[in-house]
């Protein structure tokens, strides 16, 4: 089983850790006390801070899940929470979505939640999940994802369900659908979303070998729509939002509809079978043990 060491800067050390966690928790702290956009507050849940502008009608979406943005049952659920709150609101029409973490947008599925549980936890994570990926690959908003971080496996799933992704330009940021580094399958829904970004050949090539795409190889490949500077993601992916709230909303949103509702009802009309298989797959000894392995990897490569 292959661990995404080679794609890692060397020498990373505890003492890094507690200084992202550091770091991330000062500007959270100065940011709740200042409030934001053009003087509209802030809000947001633990793990998710909105920052929304009703100048320009455009909320950026924050995650915070130290130490790598997992995506742990609780942060699912109150990104579900937050979009919906966004959608209801009649002001905005658009979302940047991005990382309060350094160097990390989002590490994909959390695998503590996949690790020496129960089924029935299995299938409510599952099902949490699923509830986030139709509402962010269905919503009505424009959704951008600045991508200032490694953006592995579910964190790629994230990024591809937006309309437009701008990824900053770091050797280290890889993204990609790379479950088969762990010995385990991408779902078709996974597999849906990427072909109807890349296409079907180059969605079998990454997904057979697990790639995780360095920023020019992911523009190359349409993973990415742009790749910008470190510290120009946030206003590239802005720009990008200008360009795309031009259109008229309900010929936009229609479009919209049209391209993803095909996918989306696939997972619909299964939703159920689609979590049994998610359940039965992990509670597999084999599988447990994969994962375990992989987690320990992860853990014992700071030593
Ligand atoms: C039928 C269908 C069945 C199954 C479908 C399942 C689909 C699965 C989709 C997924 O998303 S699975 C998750 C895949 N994710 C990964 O492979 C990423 C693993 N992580 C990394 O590669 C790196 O952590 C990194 C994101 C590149 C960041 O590297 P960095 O050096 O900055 O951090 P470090 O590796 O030291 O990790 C810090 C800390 O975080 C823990 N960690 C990392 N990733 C995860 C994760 N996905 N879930 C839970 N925990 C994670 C890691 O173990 C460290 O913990 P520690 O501090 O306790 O040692």
């Amino acid at each position: 089983m292959a661990l995404l060491a080679g794609l890692r800067v060397p020498a990373r050390s505890l003492l890094r850790a507690g200084a992202r966690l550091r770091d991330a928790a000062l500007g959270r702290w100065e940011r709740a006390a200042g409030g934001g956009g053009d003087g509209a507050r802030s809000f947001g849940s633990q793990r998710v801070l909105v920052e929304p502008d009703a100048a320009t009608g455009v909320a950026v979406m924050k995650l915070w899940n130290p130490p790598v943005n997992s995506l742990s049952l609780d942060l699912l659920t109150e990104l579900v929470i937050s979009l919906e709150k966004l959608e209801n609101e009649k002001t905005f029409r658009g979302i940047i979505l991005t990382s309060d973490l350094p160097g990390i947008f989002s590490a994909g599925l959390d695998l503590t939640e996949m690790c020496g549980r129960n089924p029935a936890h299995y299938a409510e994570y599952w099902k949490a999940l699923q509830e986030l990926w139709l509402r962010l690959y269905q919503t009505h908003l424009v959704v951008i994802a600045a991508i200032n971080g490694a953006s592995p496996a579910g964190g790629c799933l994230l990024a591809l369900s937006c309309d437009y992704r701008v990824l900053a330009d770091n050797p280290k940021f890889i993204i990609g659908l790379n479950e088969t580094l762990l010995g385990i399958v991408a779902p078709f829904w996974f597999k849906d979303t990427m072909i109807n970004t890349i296409g079907h050949r180059a969605t079998e090539r990454a997904l057979q070998l697990g790639l995780l795409f360095r920023p020019a190889e992911a523009l190359q490949v349409g993973v990415v729509d742009q790749v910008v500077p470190e510290g120009q993601v946030q206003g590239a992916a802005l720009s990008a939002m200008t360009q795309w709230l031009a259109i008229p909303d309900h010929a936009r949103q229609l479009t919209k509809s049209m391209m993803r509702k095909a996918t989306a009802d696939r997972l619909l009309t299964q939703r159920e079978a689609d979590i049994q298989n998610f359940v039965s797959f992990l509670s597999r000894d084999s599988i447990q043990k994969a994962l375990q392995v992989y987690l320990e990897k992860l853990r014992q490569k700071k030593g």
